[in-house]
């Protein structure tokens, strides 16, 4: 895989080596079954996972100071000299302190060991030892004794030294497992399996960048011969995390695209003209702009692979629909899939409304849907009889079975991996593919996460929407609240009142829902309606709630988090959100969008006081901006990539090493060489032995 063209018996070698680097961890000399066992709780299964076990931090341990200079020492030191005496102390009962002394000519030092008694034996007189630890001058102010706590320690005639004497790497542990074990487990690793490490970056790659070699990376990643070594192995190997990365990425789109036919649209014609007409707006330019985008794709015979991002209430739903309809009207099935029952609700509701005008058969298929009604859906699907099916991930089932699929639209919020979306476009013939997601991502990681998609983007609200004004208010403000709300009502606006949100226990969540509810109703809004809708309220309850609301026959709903995406009442105008500290920062965000989408203004009240700075930092980028993209930056600097995007569900690569905020610069450098060297040469790298590759480095699906 190192050179441009890979010769068949290198991509063997490389196979071979690959294989066993895939073994299991437990056949490294000194591991066994047992401790393998440990290590995968780590995420450490095979060879390359231990190979690739980067260390958390450091601890320079390069330099041996005198023992007189101790002295006037704080902190960690590494010592070395000649064992002199070995004790062992019982000071009281259940007790047992060994003291190794050691001298280096300029004076004396002592190892102190608590209740390791098996220390004793490590050691006998005459011994040349070195001690790493922290120095205690406790009993050096009283006995002028100098004691290192516990240290590390390794016999100085060892021809390697792995835990003193060197720049020592500190590992993430676990339970059962000690920095020493590992260290040792790792260089048995190294000394055994690296030559079979295939440098996965070409030649030619590692010249132009000044990268090192791969074995020469893993070694200094773990064992640096000195701090610039350590510097360079890690660039080298952040390098490599997004140089992968990006070859998954780009092949595999390259491998959508290339030699399957889609199917071609025509220009548009009636429904879709009709639709447009029937609209009670016109589009937003940004809508148009957009739409022309995905139109162009349609009428290609090349598969459309396109994502549509679009802050909350930016209008996507009518370009999904569209979408649809282009298909349809051209004699294709159509899958809408999103990722709550509530929401695919919805979806139906306002999709069915447009297209029961046009004659277009829509079908809702969920999990919880009786099987009588689901056989006949499937039969109909099948049939061709429907030309729309809108549903959660019940769609990817493998008893749903098109007729002819070829336009998929997902609305996918980040909440479903790659592999989903690619088990719904499987079930059609290349049939063109629409993701949308209400998360403005940074541009450098939607390449990352979307980088085999193009991407459109709806970056203006419709006309006459105001900003949402966002208050946070403590509980004591509660009655104020209360009064306000009802001035909005008797105005004729309705409003949301989202309960807390209780980790990992919804059904504690469902009853404060319902506590709520009672209270709103009984005592603070008894001469208003107030419904409740949580996650267990019965599908046909729930949709007659929602209807209601809708049609402005509820003017308080009280929900748990159910509502927090897609749900579109444009009369609502009032958002209120208990314990809102709990919530992460695009939850809120999603919340608040719930609100201000007709013209009234409208308000989101977060009722709530921080525990945590972090907390702090969220409520208060919520009550500065109203801007998706911003709130996205932010909550992305407060938790972090792997968090931001729930990395294993979104198929978000695990990176060893790389880290997505930090080295973005990198990443799109790589991305632009990477392109570059596909373009020019697009058989440059042999997939399978790719696939092979990503699928040892990063354990997501997202090739
Ligand atoms: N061009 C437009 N002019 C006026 N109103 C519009 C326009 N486009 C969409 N709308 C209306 O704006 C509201 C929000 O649109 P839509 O539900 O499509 O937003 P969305 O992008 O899906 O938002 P979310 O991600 O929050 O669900 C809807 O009531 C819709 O009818």
């Amino acid at each position: 895989m190192n050179q441009p063209v890979p010769k068949t018996k290198e991509q063997l070698d490389i196979k071979k080596n690959l294989e066993v680097l895939a073994g299991s961890v437990q056949y490294v000399k000194g591991i066994g079954p047992k401790r393998a066992q440990i290590l995968k709780r780590l995420g450490v299964e095979n060879i390359m996972d231990l190979l690739y076990y980067i260390p958390r931090e450091y601890s320079d341990r390069s330099e041996i100071i005198p023992i007189a200079e101790l002295k006037n020492l704080e902190g960690e030191v590494t010592i070395k000299g000649e064992v002199v005496a070995i004790q062992e102390l019982r000071p009281k009962r259940g007790m047992k302190i060994i003291k190794v002394a050691i001298h280096d000519g300029t004076g004396l030092a002592f190892g102190v060991w608590f209740n390791q008694p098996y220390i004793k034996n490590q050691f006998k007189n005459g011994d040349k030892v070195i001690f790493s630890g922290k120095v205690n001058l406790k009993n050096y102010y009283r006995y002028r004794k100098i004691e290192l706590n516990n240290p590390v320690y390794e016999n100085l005639k060892s021809e390697e030294h792995v835990h003193t004497k060197r720049i020592v790497p500190i590992y993430p542990l676990t339970e059962g497992l000690t920095q020493k074990k590992i260290r040792e487990m790792i260089k048995k690793a190294i000394d055994g399996y690296l030559h079979y490490m295939p440098d996965l970056i070409p030649d030619f790659f590692r010249e132009k960048f000044g990268l090192m070699p791969i074995d020469l990376a893993l070694k200094s990643i773990h064992f640096p011969e000195n701090r610039s070594l350590l510097e360079e192995a890690k660039r080298r190997l952040i390098f490599e995390d997004f140089f992968l990365l990006q070859m998954g990425i780009l092949v595999k789109r390259k491998i959508i695209q290339s030699d399957k036919r889609g199917y071609a649209c025509k220009e548009d014609q009636k429904l879709v003209k009709d639709f447009l007409n029937s609209l009670p707006f016109t589009l937003t330019n940004a809508q148009k702009r957009v739409w022309e985008e995905i139109s162009k794709d349609l009428q290609r015979d090349k598969p459309m692979y396109r994502l549509l991002q679009g802050d909350v209430g930016s209008g996507k739903t009518v370009i999904a629909a569209l979408t649809l309809i282009k298909g349809i009207e051209n004699g294709l099935q159509g899958a809408l899939m999103a990722p709550t029952e509530i929401l695919a609700e919805q979806h139906y509701l306002s999709l069915k409304e447009w297209f029961d005008v046009l004659k277009i058969r829509i079908e809702l298929l969920t999990g919880s849907m009786k099987k009588k009604s689901k056989e006949r859906i499937l039969k109909e699907l099948k049939d061709g009889k429907i030309d729309l099916l809108i549903g959660t991930h019940a769609l990817i089932q493998e008893e749903v079975q098109f007729h002819k699929l070829g336009v998929v639209v997902i609305d996918e919020q980040h909440r479903f991996g790659v592999h989903q979306r690619d088990l719904l476009r499987k079930k059609g013939l290349h049939p063109h593919v629409l993701v949308m997601t209400a998360t403005p991502i940074p541009r450098s990681l939607a390449l990352t996460i979307y980088g085999d998609l193009d991407l459109s983007v709806i970056d203006e609200l419709p006309p006459g929407r105001k900003p949402v004004i966002t208050l946070q208010r403590g509980p004591e403000a509660r009655d104020k609240i209360y009064s306000f709300v009802k001035e909005q009502l008797n105005q004729g606006r309705q409003a949301y009142v989202v309960c807390p949100l209780i980790e990992d226990s919804d059904v504690i969540e469902v009853e404060s829902a319902i506590r709520m509810a009672e209270y709103l109703s009984n005592e603070v809004f008894y001469d208003y309606r107030v419904a409740l809708l949580t996650g267990q309220t019965p599908r046909d309850e729930r949709d007659k709630i929602m209807r209601d609301f809708r049609d402005g026959k509820v003017d308080i709903l009280v929900a748990t988090t159910v509502i927090e995406v897609g749900v579109d009442v444009p009369n609502a105008s009032i958002m209120i959100i208990e314990d809102a500290q709990r919530f992460g920062l695009a939850q809120l965000h999603q919340l608040r969008g719930r609100v201000g989408r007709g013209h009234a203004q409208s308000y989101c009240i977060l009722i709530g006081e921080a525990t945590t700075p972090e907390g702090e930092r969220r409520l208060k980028a919520m009550v500065e901006t109203n801007d998706g993209f911003k709130i996205a930056e932010e909550d992305l600097a407060i938790r972090g990539p792997g968090e931001f995007f729930g990395t294993r569900q979104h198929g978000l690569p695990e990176f060893k090493i790389a880290n997505l905020i930090r080295d973005w610069q990198v990443l799109e450098q790589v991305r632009r060489e990477v392109k570059d060297l596909l373009d020019k040469s697009p058989d440059f790298i042999n997939s399978d032995l790719l696939k092979v590759v990503l699928k040892m480095r990063f354990k997501g699906s997202f090739v």
